[in-house]
């Protein structure tokens, strides 16, 4: 019943939020879009080579997943249609520091900015996201290595809760990292059940038949996950996003983060590993089906903001609890998180900040850059929207030329 009313929504004026105002032109017109920036035959394809050989360099020297090459070797944009003017100015924590001279950008470790939650300055926005009174408790059953596309490793830890239903992940960068509920010797278990799901130290090789931790605390890693010299990992709290990620969506950029955030976890430099924590919140929570009649909406005339609401759910209907939990659980109270949404800092340092957001890692959209990614109308209105009217911090003037 519920649904079919949202269905017929359209015939049902009377049912729309009172700020609801149709356009009267499409978006297109609203952002000054020129289709021709768009064409394949606009592309200038001297910069296409120099970046063909920038990405070349990235694939021997860093090794993380990537999009289809198609998405990699696009031109330079023209001048975006996000200018510095979307950003609210002097925005505390926006600012993106240059990479050093010495070191190419792409190579090196990604600069973060101080951040502070628990001051009004602190670079955290001026929200305070409704938080859970107490966390989730979340246990890793099994984790298994994954020797990707790219050269690059990392370990699947795949986590259960009793919150949910859903099996929520963490894609785990670097060898110090562990977590305490996968150690946990179990009641009953043998070596084998250890090694089968995943509770060893170093790797696994035919014939092998000790975990190497049956006293519980694995030897070679330290039991608060933490690296030998203390140093903060990058975090990412990435949430789930099929069309993004899956079917090639120009939507949205959600494909292209999972990507970097990889890259930037496996880069040499970045010693004390990262971890990316992978929500099963489809769509800012509201699911696969409602983000498909959103995106039916948008194609109306509506933002992604609008189009939520007028299917009746919050702008964003997520919550980072469980990401808490499992930050904890693989023994992470500090870390630096690579987000550009400023109640996504707050909202994952928990109720009793269990958690701590030391620095903010901006996640800025490769095209931007000028280094590959992805141009489209629709990626564009989407990035315009989370910095007009959902407050990220996004900072095109604070960019390294
Ligand atoms: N409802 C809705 N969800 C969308 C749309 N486009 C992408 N999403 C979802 O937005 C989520 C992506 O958000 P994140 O990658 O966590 O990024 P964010 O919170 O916006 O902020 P960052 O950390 O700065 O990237 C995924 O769940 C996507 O499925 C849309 O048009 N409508």
């Amino acid at each position: 019943m519920h649904n079919s009313t949202r269905e017929q929504w359209p015939s049902a004026g009377a049912q729309l939020p009172s700020f609801y105002s149709p356009r009267t032109t499409p978006p297109e017109g609203d952002l000054d879009i020129d289709p021709a920036d768009f064409s394949l035959a606009n592309r200038d394809s001297a910069s296409h080579l120099h970046r063909d050989r920038e990405d070349d360099a990235i694939s021997t020297t860093s090794s993380a997943p990537s999009r289809p090459p198609s998405t990699l070797t696009q031109p330079p944009p023209p001048p975006s249609l996000l200018s510095p003017a979307f950003t609210p100015p002097s925005t505390p924590g926006t600012a993106t520091p240059n990479g050093s001279n010495a070191t190419p950008l792409l190579l090196s470790e990604p600069r973060g900015v101080p951040v502070d939650s628990s001051v009004p300055t602190g670079g955290c926005g001026s929200k305070h996201p409704k938080l859970l009174e107490t966390l989730p408790e979340v246990q890793c059953v099994v984790r298994a290595r994954i020797p990707t596309t790219t050269g690059a490793e990392m370990f699947l830890h795949l986590y259960t809760n009793n919150m949910d239903n859903k099996e929520h992940l963490a894609i785990v960068f670097g060898d110090s990292i562990r977590s305490k509920s996968l150690d946990a010797p179990r009641e009953g278990e043998t070596e084998m059940d250890r090694l089968v799901r995943g509770a060893y130290t170093g790797r696994l090789y035919p014939g092998r038949t000790t975990s190497g931790m049956a006293s519980g605390n694995p030897t070679g890693a330290l039991t608060d996950g933490k690296d030998t010299d203390n140093a903060i990992p990058l975090v990412r709290i990435h949430s789930e996003c099929y069309t993004g990620e899956t079917v090639w969506s120009a939507r949205c950029d959600c494909g292209e983060q999972l990507d970097e955030a990889a890259r930037l976890m496996s880069l040499p430099s970045n010693k004390a590993g990262g971890i990316i924590i992978y929500l099963r919140q489809e769509g800012r929570g509201i699911g696969l089906g409602e983000k498909l009649k959103a995106y039916n909406l948008q194609d109306l005339g509506n933002d992604t903001v609008e189009a939520n609401l007028l299917l009746r759910h919050p702008a964003d209907a997520r919550s980072y609890g469980l990401a808490t939990a499992m930050l904890l659980d693989l023994g992470q109270s500090d870390i630096r998180l690579l987000t550009n949404n400023p109640d996504k800092i707050r909202a994952v340092e928990g109720p009793n900040r269990e958690v701590v957001v030391r620095e903010r890692v901006a996640m800025v959209p490769l095209s931007w850059k000028g280094r590959g990614g992805f141009r489209a109308p629709e990626v564009e209105g989407y990035l315009k929207t989370k910095i007009e009217k959902m407050g990220h911090m996004l900072d095109m003037a604070a960019l390294p030329r």
